[in-house]
């Protein structure tokens, strides 16, 4: 059965291009401001069953606060249904239905009655609100006096005691600290498993993929992906990533570009961002690797704690290779970034036959080499004085494990290679250095 039915969702906000510097100006002027209609969603729908737990996720911008603040009739959509089933909690803006000069105690009456808690139903709850905000030696101050995270506390005690169907929070939980985060959590995972409906917008995508059992990204104003919360974060977290390598690309441009014939082309790029200050690594600034650079896709699993981004053999000069060459010197260079720091990283990789026969494999700490700490982003280099693969189609596995060779990334066929052979032939799939010895006669 649904808890939250959404067809054909459309919101837009208009955006007030002059204002008018002073009052006056904006009273003699309300009818003639300009403005400019920005679409935020653009047609959205889904489905959420009742005791489902979804993440909403999405660049910054994209549109998943207002999407909740609909289904808490906070705002209303330009067009499209929404249908929410049974009490709605919600946690929304940091102090968002809180009045400032109220105390705490007060505030929690006008709460819960938003939430349609009776003066009754109020006073059998109270204590169990107060005690789980932590705050009784400040509740009977006005709320005005409150940290943020004071704010949270309050604002969490009452949204999950209200015995709410439909429990939406907003990234609210980042405010609080460390132990109360532990604490909602632990809470959340219980109402959860009650069987509450819950609509949880975050950035923490770790938790997403943990907490929620299914995630909604949310981009240019639609739903780009509705799946698995491990599949719709892998989705999100690789095009982000591709994002930023776009976005460096795009910054190492007008560096190439040294003397341009326009200068207003120079002058656009300032305006938009100052030239690139630190030499940005010579991987990232690779026009073009079209065979090498195979696409992320969700065929691989781990944490995605640590991303593989890409993947290229290069030669001697660092120019990437279509096709390698048995018996010439190879690197295989691997991309990574790091979104969230490890106790230590192993980086493998293995050559395999097209027909799956593991013909060479290694990581790190087989070759002793244990980094605990790396950058966040760079490139792990795997060189091979001497490529000794024969002629022949082969795959590559890449993968990253943590210290407790827990999969970070890991692809089983991340690309597929040829090795082609001028003059060291012979039949399998490795080359030995060899000579022969015949008797004479
Ligand atoms: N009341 C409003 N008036 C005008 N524009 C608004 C209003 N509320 C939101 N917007 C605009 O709508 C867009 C979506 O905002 P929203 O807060 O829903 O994004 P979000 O995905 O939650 O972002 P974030 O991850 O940064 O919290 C933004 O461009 C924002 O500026």
């Amino acid at each position: 059965m649904a808890a939250i039915e959404v067809e054909n969702l459309y919101k837009s906000f208009k955006i007030y291009s002059d204002k008018g510097k002073t009052l006056k100006e904006r009273l003699l002027f309300k009818k003639r401001r300009a403005y400019e209609k920005r679409e935020v969603l653009n047609g959205i729908s889904f489905s959420i069953k009742k005791g489902e737990t979804v993440g909403l996720i999405g660049h910054n911008g994209c549109g998943k606060s207002t999407l909740l603040k609909l289904l808490t009739r906070i705002l209303y959509p330009d067009a499209g249904t929404i249908k929410v089933e049974g009490r709605v909690s919600s946690l929304l803006e940091l102090g968002a239905g809180f009045h400032p000069d109220l105390s705490g105690r007060e505030n929690i009456y006008a709460n819960a009655a938003i939430f349609g808690l009776k003066k009754k139903e109020i006073d059998e709850r109270l204590k169990k609100i107060i005690d789980f905000s932590g705050l009784e030696d400040f509740i009977d101050n006005p709320v005005r006096t409150y940290s943020s995270g004071m704010y949270t506390r309050l604002a969490f005690s009452v949204a999950i005691n209200v015995d709410a169907d439909v429990l939406l929070v907003d990234e609210i939980l980042a405010v609080g600290d460390v132990n109360f985060q532990q604490k909602c959590l632990k809470k959340m995972r219980q109402l959860r498993d009650s069987g509450v409906t819950i609509v949880y917008v975050t950035h923490d995508t770790d938790t997403v993929k943990t907490f929620c059992n299914r995630a909604i990204w949310i981009h240019e104003g639609k739903i780009r992906k509705d799946a698995d919360s491990w599949e719709a974060v892998d989705a999100y977290l690789a095009f982000m990533n591709d994002e930023k390598m776009r976005e460096l690309e795009k910054e190492q441009e007008p560096v190439q570009e040294e003397q341009p014939e326009e200068p207003q082309v120079q002058e656009d790029i300032n305006d938009e961002q100052p030239p690139a200050e630190e030499p940005i690594e010579d991987a990232l600034t690779e026009e073009e690797a079209p065979a090498e650079e195979a696409e992320l896709d969700s065929n691989h699993f781990g944490s995605g704690e640590v991303l593989i981004t890409k993947v290229r053999f290069v030669d001697e000069q660092g120019e990437v290779l279509d096709i390698l060459k048995c018996g010439m010197p190879v690197s295989l260079e691997i991309d990574y970034q790091i979104l969230k720091e490890q106790n230590g990283y192993n980086f493998g990789m293995g050559f395999f036959t097209a027909s799956g026969i593991n013909v060479f494999s290694t990581n790190t700490n087989i070759d002793n080499i244990f980094p605990e700490k790396l950058p966040q982003e760079g490139t792990v280099r795997f060189k091979i004085q001497n490529l000794s693969l024969l002629e022949g189609e082969y795959k590559l596995n890449v993968a990253v494990v943590n210290a407790d060779q827990a999969p970070l990334d890991y692809y089983r066929c991340f690309l597929e290679f040829a090795v082609a052979s001028e003059n060291k032939k012979a039949v399998g799939t490795t080359y030995i250095e060899h000579t022969w010895e015949i008797p004479q006669a």
